[in-house]
Formats: structure tokens, C-alpha cells, sequence
């Protein structure tokens, strides 16, 4: 595609040259750019891209979208918010390729990665060819892809779209972090299915204020247009029993489907039971009656077995086949996933990073736990504080013992940030502060007694730890498997 037929969509532009270079890549980062790149240069929060417009004309780029002018031999189209143009250029450069797929979006607090791993399951089942963008990887099919960040940039996620679109996915599913939908990430992602699984405090570094949150998430509800203009459906598939709901109804013009135990809604859940081996419940589906067995554990895991239920039931397909499905899935990795190593003792590494999910998993173990609660528990360094003594609280006031340690505490002294998580604690547990998470979990499987249930929370999936500016391998399932082995070895 050449320069003036990539930019024509744009409308408002700039452009200091009449040569029209063919283009054969849409970058953002110099370091990637090639011969034939459009180079886009983006004013970030850590450096500006217009300084590396050189280097990437260096690189081999053929032309440069930037908000100033710059002198560079190549042509440079001038707009107000390269942000802006990257999403629709990218959208254009791949040939709008959600417009040739079923797209789900996922946004809340808690619950985005589970959920899109239920509808990528029931999807699979019912032999669609799925893809799925979310916190621990981006999927086209069985093939697994890296990624950032939850919702990565506009470029890099329509050129996942097109691979998607090319490998004949039909469905793709996605998580989408309010970070996105505020930087706007996802502009131009032509959505059929959006659904809204809870909201409660996170990411206060970045939006400031619970409004500013909320509205944040409310901007894929906003976009995601309307089944009679748009001729094909468009749904909001909304939790009716957190309040945010309302907010959202209003702020579409989609079509409305509510799922929730609470209130009287579409897919609702009752008669919920919940045992350390699973959780059963009731549900009526738009008038359908049905039981399910998950083997997914706690009230939550209730919420995001409905939030999936009812979007893949708008997306045709049969309430049966849904169940089936959803009674299979054991758990999705890192979360709430148990550490079997032979010991009297349960142990639970879970995700849990938030005020609101550690409550609720803390809450979920006391309903089944017979011995002492014990929870290891950290808060990620540049990221909210607030959440810091509200977590420690929470730990302090549902466990039985607390042992605060380091999460990722990246660019931040981890004493301070225990510090702030400290103030949080109370009396009501033995509380300890031990900064070495290896440490931290060897001392609370060393100290177990029989029956007891030790939730070690945060990190959950990951793989890593950050500290300062080196990540080291760490994986809470492998040091406490290790902790455990050795504990039963009398190796302490
Ligand atoms: C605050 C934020 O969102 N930052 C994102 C942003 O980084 P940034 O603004 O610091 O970028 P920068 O380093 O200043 O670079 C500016 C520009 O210069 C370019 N550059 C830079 C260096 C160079 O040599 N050449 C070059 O061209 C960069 O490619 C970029 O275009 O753009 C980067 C590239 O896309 C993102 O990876 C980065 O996410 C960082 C890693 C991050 O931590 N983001 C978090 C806050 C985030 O987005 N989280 C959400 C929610 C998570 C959840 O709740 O699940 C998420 O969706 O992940
Ligand atoms: N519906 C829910 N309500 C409250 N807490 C939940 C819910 N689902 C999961 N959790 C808790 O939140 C943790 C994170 O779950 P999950 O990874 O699915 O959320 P997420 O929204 O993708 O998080 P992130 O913002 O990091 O991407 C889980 O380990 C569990 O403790
Ligand atoms: N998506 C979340 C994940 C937090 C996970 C926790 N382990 C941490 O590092 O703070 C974030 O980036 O804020
Ligand atoms: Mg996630």
C-alpha cells in the first residue's frame, strides 16, 4: 500500500512532500522499524519517539507520521495525536481485520484473564476457531505468543488480528485494561461482544480517581456501537450486581444482557455451594433451568462462569454444550491453583493483586478451610500505594497469620512498600515481615500444621520477579513444590 492511500483515511493531515513511498510496515519503536516502515512517532511517558525519527530513517524507514515537524529526508505527514492516527492506520494497513471475525472484550478489575480462558474453552468445544489477547499471552489457535502488556498497542494487536484472520480464527476474545481503552489502544477493534465483570480499587497511580476508573472502562461500552446501524448484533453483557452496570447501560447503545446472582437478571445463579473440591449452583438462562459442578472454587469463580455463560449463549451457542464445557476447565494457571506435594496442608498460589480479589479469595478459603489461614502476600513496587495498607488489612483481618512480603517491587525500595502495607495490619493476626518472598513462603510451609490452607498471593502465574532493574526467574508453584519437598524430607 503507498503512503497517500494509508493516510487518505485520516482526513486531517500534513504532509511536506509529494512523494508517495510504498509501505510495508507501520512501527512505533525505531528498533523495529525496516526498509519500506512508516515510522510513527509517539510522545510517551518515558521518552519521545520524535527523537528517534532520525534513527529511523536510518533504520530504512520511508516515511514518518509525527505531531512536529522534523527534519529528516524522508516525508513527513503531520498530524494533532499520533496516537489516534496509529490506531486507525494500523486498522487500515491490515484491512480492518475484526471486521472479518467474531470480537469479545473483556474489561473489570478482577476477572478478565479467567474469563476469556472460559469463553476461549467453550468456544474451542463447540469447534470455533478461536483467538485470544490477554495478560499472559496472545493465542491464534494452539500457537502462543508473548506479550507486554494486557492489551498491547494498536499496531502490534491489528497485526495479531490479521495473523488471526489469516489462520482462519473466527472468534477472538480479549482482554481489555482500562490502560487500553484510556490510551486508546483498541480504537478502530470492531467489537460484537463486550462484557463487564466487576470493578473495585486498582490502578489509582493512573487514573486518579474511581470516576476516572470507572469512565475509563465505561469507553468500551461507548464504542461498541449498535446492532440495528451496524446490521449485525452488538451486546453488552453486563454484571448487574456491581453498581458500575448502570453507569455502562447508559453510556451504550448496544443491546443489554445482564448476568448475576444478586438481582433479578438474564443468566442468573442460585443455590450456590461451595467445597474445597468445587462450587454447584442453579442457573436460569433467559428461562432455561440448569445445574453446573465447576471444579473452579469460590462465588467469584460463580461471577465469571456467568459473565462467560452469557456471552457465548448471545453468541449462539447452545446452553448444554456451555456447561459441558465449563464443568471441565480444572482452573486457569496461577489462579487459586493448588500445590500438591504430598503435605498435610493445603497450599494455593493465586493472582490476587488487588484489594477486592484478595477479599474475595480469602473469604472462598475460609468457606471450606478446617485448619489456620495463612496468607504470604506482597504489593507490586510503581503502582497504586493506596491499595498497599488495604491489602495487608484485608490479609490481617481474614487470615489467621500474615506473612508480608515482596511482590514485583521494580524501581522501589521493597522495605518501603512493606512499610506502607504494614501500617494496614491489625491484631487479629500473627503478622510477620519477611522481605525475601523465597523466604517468605519457606517460612509459612516450614510453620504449617495439619489442615491448614496457606494462600501465597500476587503473582500467581508469573514467572518472574522484578526488582530494581533485574527480573529474576521466580515461580511461587516451583519454590513452594520445593518448600514442601523439602519440609517432608525433614530438610529444614
Ligand atoms: C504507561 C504505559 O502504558 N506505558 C506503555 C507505553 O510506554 P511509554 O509511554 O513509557 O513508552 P516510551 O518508552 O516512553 O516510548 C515512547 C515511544 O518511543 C519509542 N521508542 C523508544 C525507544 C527507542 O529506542 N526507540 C523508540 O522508537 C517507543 O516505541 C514508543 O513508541 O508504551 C509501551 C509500548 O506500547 C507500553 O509497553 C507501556 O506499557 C508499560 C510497560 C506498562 O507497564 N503499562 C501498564 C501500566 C499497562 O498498560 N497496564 C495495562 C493493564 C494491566 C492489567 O491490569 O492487566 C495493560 O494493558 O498492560
Ligand atoms: N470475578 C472476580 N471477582 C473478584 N475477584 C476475582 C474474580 N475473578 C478472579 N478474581 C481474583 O482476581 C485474581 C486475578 O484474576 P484474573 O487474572 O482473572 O483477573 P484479571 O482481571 O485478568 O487481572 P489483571 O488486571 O491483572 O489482568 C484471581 O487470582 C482471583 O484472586
Ligand atoms: N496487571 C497488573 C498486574 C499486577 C501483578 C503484580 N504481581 C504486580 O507486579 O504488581 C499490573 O501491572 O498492575
Ligand atoms: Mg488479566
Amino acid at each position: 500500500m503507498n503512503l497517500d492511500d494509508l493516510i487518505s483515511c485520516l482526513y486531517q493531515y500534513e504532509k511536506n512532500s509529494s512523494l508517495n513511498p510504498v509501505i510495508k510496515s507501520v512501527e512505533m519503536d525505531s528498533r523495529q522499524v525496516k526498509s519500506g516502515s512508516l515510522f510513527i512517532c509517539i510522545d510517551g511517558y518515558t521518552v519521545d519517539g520524535h527523537d528517534f525519527a532520525k534513527r529511523s530513517v536510518e533504520n530504512g524507514a520511508v516515511a514518518i507520521l509525527a505531531e512536529k515537524p522534523l527534519d529528516v529526508d524522508v516525508p513527513v505527514v503531520l498530524v494533532k495525536d499520533t496516537k489516534r492516527a496509529m490506531a486507525i492506520i494500523s486498522n487500515v494497513f491490515y484491512d480492518h481485520p475484526t471486521r472479518k471475525m467474531s470480537l469479545i472484550g473483556v474489561t473489570g478489575t478482577n476477572g478478565k484473564t479467567t474469563t476469556t480462558h472460559l469463553i476461549e474453552k467453550i468456544l474451542r468445544d463447540a469447534s470455533i476457531t478461536t483467538g485470544l489477547i490477554g495478560t499472559m499471552y496472545m493465542k491464534i489457535a494452539d500457537e502462543t505468543i508473548e506479550t507486554k502488556n494486557t492489551t498491547p498497542e494498536s499496531i502490534s494487536l491489528q497485526q495479531t488480528f490479521r495473523k488471526m484472520v489469516d489462520h482462519g480464527v473466527q472468534s477472538a476474545v480479549m482482554e481489555v485494561s482500562s490502560h487500553a481503552l484510556h490510551l486508546g489502544r483498541v480504537r478502530g477493534c470492531d467489537f460484537n461482544i463486550a462484557v463487564f465483570t466487576n470493578l473495585s480499587q486498582d490502578h489509582l497511580d493512573y487514573h486518579k480517581t474511581m470516576e476516572a476508573y470507572r469512565n475509563a472502562k465505561g469507553l468500551l461500552f461507548a464504542q461498541l456501537g449498535n446492532t440495528y446501524l451496524n446490521k449485525e448484533r452488538k451486546i453488552a453483557v453486563l454484571n448487574i450486581d456491581d453498581p458500575a452496570s448502570s453507569e455502562y447501560e447508559k453510556m451504550t447503545a448496544a443491546e443489554i444482557v445482564t448476568y448475576g446472582i444478586d438481582q433479578e437478571c438474564d443468566v442468573r445463579a442460585s443455590n450456590i455451594k461451595i467445597t474445597s473440591q468445587g462450587t454447584s449452583f442453579d442457573v436460569n438462562a433467559f428461562g432455561k433451568e440448569a445445574t453446573v459442578q465447576l471444579k473452579m472454587i469460590g462465588k467469584f469463580s460463580v461471577y465469571n462462569a456467568l459473565a462467560a455463560m452469557a456471552a457465548c449463549l448471545v453468541d449462539g451457542i447452545p446452553i448444554q454444550s456451555i456447561i459441558n464445557s465449563l464443568e471441565t476447565v480444572q482452573g486457569v494457571s496461577g489462579r487459586f491453583e493448588p500445590v500438591d506435594g504430598g503435605q498435610p496442608f493445603t497450599v494455593i498460589v493465586d493472582y490476587a493483586h488487588t484489594p477486592d480479589s484478595l477479599d474475595n479469595v480469602l473469604k472462598t478459603v475460609k468457606e471450606f478451610a478446617s485448619g489456620d489461614i495463612c496468607v504470604v502476600v506482597g504489593c507490586g513496587g510503581d503502582r497504586d500505594k493506596t491499595k498497599r495498607p488495604l491489602m495487608a488489612k484485608i490479609a490481617s483481618e481474614l487470615a489467621d497469620s500474615v506473612v508480608l512480603t515482596s511482590d514485583n517491587p521494580r524501581s522501589e525500595d521493597p522495605h518501603q512498600i512493606l512499610k506502607d502495607m504494614e501500617v494496614g495490619l491489625t491484631e487479629h493476626s500473627l503478622n510477620n515481615t519477611i522481605v525475601d518472598r523465597k523466604q517468605a513462603i519457606i517460612h509459612a510451609i516450614k510453620n504449617a500444621k495439619e489442615n491448614d490452607v496457606i494462600i501465597i498471593a500476587g503473582k500467581g502465574h508469573e514467572t518472574y520477579q522484578t526488582i530494581g532493574n533485574e527480573t529474576i526467574y521466580f515461580d511461587d508453584r516451583l519454590i513452594a513444590k520445593e518448600a514442601v519437598k523439602e519440609l517432608l524430607n525433614n530438610e529444614f
